[in-house]
């Protein structure tokens, strides 16, 4: 028997409420279309699309940030339409943003990765315990006592994970977290997030527009218009490139080098979308 999903969303519409309203007062067509998705604890996904297809929208409703229309979404059997429920939510599921200057709050680094702690009331010696797993977790303890303004641009995505990762979620949702980062940081940074789900069974959701850092994912969910077009593992999502493009998303180098090679006789398999895979292959 299937175990039950951590995040279970079923069939919810959601309009946001000054979106697309006519003249005549008429609310426009839903951001979400009538959405189901079943998230298993430990599982790394990543939330794909073009721009506007509502991967944002969809995140923000796995931990109470928006609540639907119509359907509902359940958090470990928690649903987000009671208010009662919205801390348990939250408890499990943490969120990190595209901008981690607007998560970070106090004027030192470690007293930003326990503010959440203190102001649940948690004791002085469990906060302090938390808080060094989560800055190595990440990889900031040597930047403790610096001011965050003085870490870049990656440290200061670290730190806002570190924050969210003191409070012991069972899953992080990261909503374009790397998408203002150079190309080194983002990967760094996608990397964490992998060695969370895959060391410690974080259940990761990665929202992106990017195929290439979904290749690394378990699983890859595709939005278009609201509405899920695309659910299956990285393997079997790459072997329909036409339908990639046709949606709008950047086929990564990758995976056009795998094409090539293939054409020219060396045979690889579906599972070859990355370098690392690539690689991998070739040397057999
Ligand atoms: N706060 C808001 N109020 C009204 N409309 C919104 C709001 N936020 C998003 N939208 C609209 O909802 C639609 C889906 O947006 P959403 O941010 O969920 O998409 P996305 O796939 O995450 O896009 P992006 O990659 O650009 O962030 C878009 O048409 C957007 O303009």
């Amino acid at each position: 028997m299937k175990a039950k999903p951590l995040i279970d969303i079923r069939n919810i519409s959601y309009a946001y409420p000054d979106s697309g309203r006519t003249k005549s007062g008429k609310v426009g067509a839903p951001v979400l279309r009538e959405v189901s998705l079943q998230i298993q604890e430990g599982e790394h996904i990543a939330l794909l699309g073009h721009n506007g297809s509502g991967k944002s929208t969809l995140a923000r409703h796995c931990n109470a940030l928006l609540l639907p229309d119509k359907g509902s979404v359940l958090v470990a059997g928690f649903d987000t339409r009671e208010a009662s429920n919205w801390q348990s939510v939250r408890e499990r599921v943490g969120m990190i943003f595209q901008n981690p200057d607007n998560q970070i709050i106090a004027t030192v680094v470690e007293d930003d990765v326990a503010w959440s702690l203190a102001l649940r009331g948690m004791p002085a010696e469990q906060i302090y315990e938390r808080v060094e797993q989560a800055m190595a977790a990440v990889g900031i303890s040597e930047l403790r006592f610096l001011p965050p303004h003085r870490l870049s641009g990656g440290q200061r995505q670290r730190l806002a994970i570190a924050g969210v990762l003191a409070l012991r979620p069972q899953c992080i949702i990261a909503d374009e977290a790397t998408s203002m980062l150079d190309p080194l940081s983002r990967q760094e940074i996608s990397q964490l997030l992998r060695q969370l789900n895959q060391q410690s069974g974080l259940t990761v959701v990665q929202v992106t527009h990017l195929l290439e850092e979904a290749a690394y994912a378990q699983r890859i969910v595709v939005m278009e218009q609201g509405q899920i077009v695309l659910d299956g593992p990285p393997a079997v999502v790459f072997t329909d490139l036409d339908r990639l493009r046709a949606l709008r998303l950047a086929i990564p180098e990758p995976v056009e080098l795998a094409v090539r090679l293939r054409e020219i006789g060396i045979p690889l398999s579906d599972e070859a979308i990355t370098i690392e895979a690539i690689a991998r292959e070739l040397e057999h």
